[in-house]
């Protein structure tokens, strides 16, 4: 089945950067990471399967939360939260260490995953916090119990100092969050990030009033106005599950509040049932929602109304594991989307008691439970549940970055459950202005239309679809020819008949153990040295010896047995290079190269030999490895990468409007990355781009895009959506 991409605009200028010096280093750590340059030569044993020629003068990136363990429920104890995130370890490993400074003053992420009560206690022990407190010209509050603990801070409760002729009584309690100068919510050793989110959203509807600031000691202290149980407490209380009209009222609350915030020009960044509050117990404000700790919170909107920049940095996460949008897990910029896909998997969270990804351990941990949620549909997730839920979260999945919520619809998907319900049943008092339940609203969605007039549903259908991902440029007229499906016994029968007719390898891919090759007249390199190498991906001895011999590597791909196909050409414009292999997608790695001057030049995916690589779900080792070879002298002034568990991925088409081209792809049933560059002189890069994805090989779609003079220049057979 063809599917028809979109075609990039040609208008693009590149934005050229300083120039790279074309250095050849010698590396000096060779741990699958090489550096060098030599002959022709490899064998295969041979028989062909398809075959087709063009006609030769044819047309041409925090933080990560901590989970509050579930199977303890609450302790009974009056005002004691669930235990939440305390220890912050340091990064584990290397790629997984936070790169760039921040534009903007704003806490760092970090891995923090398996926090401990003791740590907690530590934590108060090493850092007591004063008795007494005043600052910002407040009233002198003595410290009372402590309310809460996250991440960052300590909430304590706060009574006023009993003055003369002021009975104690007469005083409102408040709530006080000491920060420690050295928490990691503090930038520099200045005040909370966090301040300087109330200061911006102190008015807003459902966000606690700030009522004082300052610093006591060595604590930076917020004193606000005092709320009561979390909708964690209350779920923990009820038996770990809560009813149908309960968690309509919460959603109906929770979009009001959201929407109030996202019109202020902030997204929240760590919607859960912790950070949901309810007023004190038995005041006047003990039906009201709250939607506390603004530590993540960022704009989606900048100074001048616009909407801030697409971006996505693979390891740059931020926010709680379990609630976080499939795109807060891709490292992509946060908008109004991700605040909503959270709610959605908090309200089903209070609704079912738990979430599918739940369990996951270990360093991987974020990308397995992205992939569970990628590979989960709305269908399972709200099961039994009333269709509003399901409605809701497919709403929340399908917004694109810059997509304006329709809250409103959203609270009327709820309206049939609320309808009649009596005020016991709505344990939350709902914004009077949203008139929720005193008429029935409309309760279907009306979806926006594509251009083909489908709705633009975006639903996780929980299923795989693999296909062939092929990327087509703008090319003089020149000869190219594809293989497809070719047994490793015939490789070398094609790659020695292209290379008598004049061709060279241009691209190569490979599905099970079959491989594609694409070879043409066009890609001006000189002459090519390629290894199959068995079991081995790579063959790192062949490739040092190869550069030792001025070759460099021009294309790679995998098998999913592990065996792999290095192509190795001279006459590449590259002078220095080097790979690496990974269980996850390299990006620390590639963003150190990148800080080096090098670019991604090829990609390939391959299984490791032993493991089965196609079993779903996926063990806990993971069964697929990247290979990223990266070269220096590319003619690229910048480049990024766009990794997503479906293509075609909204990043792609916004990449292709400022300028950017698909140079290399790769892919493995669940992910698809794509290496995006700006060429360093605009004219150098062709200027069409389109692509196809396909169920079987493109063959006669490649035909049509040889009329149009454009040829294939990146394959890859992997993750799309069906
Ligand atoms: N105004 C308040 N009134 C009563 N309790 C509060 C208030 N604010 C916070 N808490 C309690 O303290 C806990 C921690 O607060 P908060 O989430 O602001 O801290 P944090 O260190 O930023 O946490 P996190 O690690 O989630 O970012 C909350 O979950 C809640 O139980």
């Amino acid at each position: 089945m063809r599917r028809p991409e979109r075609v990039a605009k040609t208008t693009a200028k590149a934005k050229l950067a300083g120039s790279i010096p074309p250095e050849f280093e010698t590396p000096k750590k060779l741990a699958r990471v090489i550096a060098g340059g030599g002959p022709l030569t490899q064998r295969a044993n041979g028989r062909d399967k398809d075959k087709e020629t063009a006609p030769e003068q044819q047309k041409a990136a925090k933080r990560v939360k901590q989970e509050p363990k579930q199977c303890k429920p609450a302790a009974p104890a009056a005002n004691k939260a669930p235990a939440r995130a305390a220890a912050h370890r340091p990064p584990a490993a290397a790629h997984q260490q936070p790169v760039k400074v921040e534009k903007q003053p704003m806490p760092v992420a970090e891995p923090a995953e398996d926090a401990g009560e003791v740590a907690e206690e530590d934590e108060e022990n090493l850092h007591p916090v004063p008795q007494k407190v005043t600052v910002g010209g407040s009233p002198v509050y003595v410290v009372d119990k402590r309310l809460g603990k996250g991440g960052f801070g300590q909430v304590y409760l706060g009574k006023r100092l009993p003055r003369r002729n002021v009975p104690a009584s007469r005083a409102s309690p408040v709530a006080i969050k000491f920060e420690h100068k050295t928490s990691k919510g503090c930038v520099a050793g200045g005040p909370p990030y966090e301040w300087s989110v109330y200061a911006a959203l102190g008015d807003v509807y459902g966000v606690p009033k700030l009522l004082y600031k300052g610093q006591c000691g060595d604590f930076f202290v917020m004193i606000m106005d005092l709320l009561g149980p979390s909708l964690w407490d209350i779920w923990s209380l009820k038996g770990q599950r809560i009813h149908q009209k309960h968690a309509a009222c919460m959603a109906v609350e929770a979009l009001s509040i959201l929407q109030k915030i996202h019109a202020k020009g902030w997204v929240h960044g760590d919607v859960k049932p912790e950070n949901f509050l309810m007023g004190p117990a038995e005041s006047d404000r003990a039906s009201r929602l709250w939607l506390v700790d603004l530590g993540l919170a960022t704009k989606w909107r900048d100074r001048t109304m616009q909407h801030v920049k697409y971006e996505q940095r693979p390891d740059d996460f931020r926010g709680t594991v379990r609630y976080a949008s499939v795109h807060a897990h891709l490292g992509r910029v946060a908008s109004r989307r991700d605040d909503l896909e959270s709610l959605a998997y908090t309200l089903i969270f209070l609704l079912e008691g738990r979430l599918p990804w739940q369990g996951y351990q270990g360093e991987n941990k974020g990308l397995y439970v992205c992939k569970k949620k990628m590979g989960t549909s709305t269908e399972e997730l709200c099961r039994g549940l009333h269709k509003a839920f399901k409605e809701f979260a497919e709403a929340a999945m399908s917004l694109r970055f810059e997509d304006e919520p329709r809250y409103e619809a959203y609270q009327a998907l709820f309206e049939p459950i609320l309808y009649g319900a009596t005020s016991s049943e709505k344990p939350i008092s709902i914004d009077p202005s949203l008139k929720v339940g005193q008429k029935r609203g409309r309760a279907e969605l009306d979806w926006e239309e594509e251009g083909d007039g489908t709705a633009r549903k975006r639903l996780r259908q929980g299923m795989h679809s693999q296909q062939w991902i092929t990327v087509y440029n703008k090319h003089v007229v020149m000869k190219q020819r594809y293989h497809y499906n070719v047994a490793t016994a015939r490789l070398d029968v094609h790659v020695r008949k292209g290379l008598t007719d004049g061709l060279q390898i241009s691209s190569v891919a490979c599905t099970g153990d079959l491989w594609a090759l694409i070879m043409d007249a066009g890609s001006g390199l000189g002459s090519q040295v390629y290894k199959l190498a068995a079991g081995q991906f790579l063959p790192k001895e062949w490739i040092m010896e190869q550069w030792d011999r001025g070759f460099y590597i021009s294309s790679v791909a995998g098998s999913q047995f592990g065996d792999s196909l290095t192509v190795m050409s001279k006459g590449t414009r590259f002078t220095q290079q080097s790979y690496k292999v990974s269980d996850i997608f390299p990006f620390e790695w590639i963003k150190k190269k990148w800080r080096e001057g090098f670019h991604i030049s090829a990609m390939a995916t391959g299984g490791h030999p032993g493991r089965q690589p196609n079993a779903y779900p996926q063990p806990a080792v993971c069964p697929w490895q990247w290979a990223i070879v990266m070269s220096r002298t590319t003619g690229y002034a910048d480049q990024v990468v766009e990794l997503d568990f479906a293509y075609p991925s909204e990043g792609i088409h916004k990449r292709w409007d400022i300028g950017y081209r698909i140079t290399a792809a790769a892919a493995t049933p669940d992910q698809a990355a794509f290496a995006l560059s700006l060429p360093r002189r605009p004219a150098a890069m062709d200027e069409a781009q389109e692509t196809l994805r396909t169920s079987t090989f493109p063959s006669s779609h490649v035909k049509e895009k040889w009329d149009k003079n454009l040829y294939i220049s990146a394959v890859a057979f992997g993750r799309t959506v069906p």
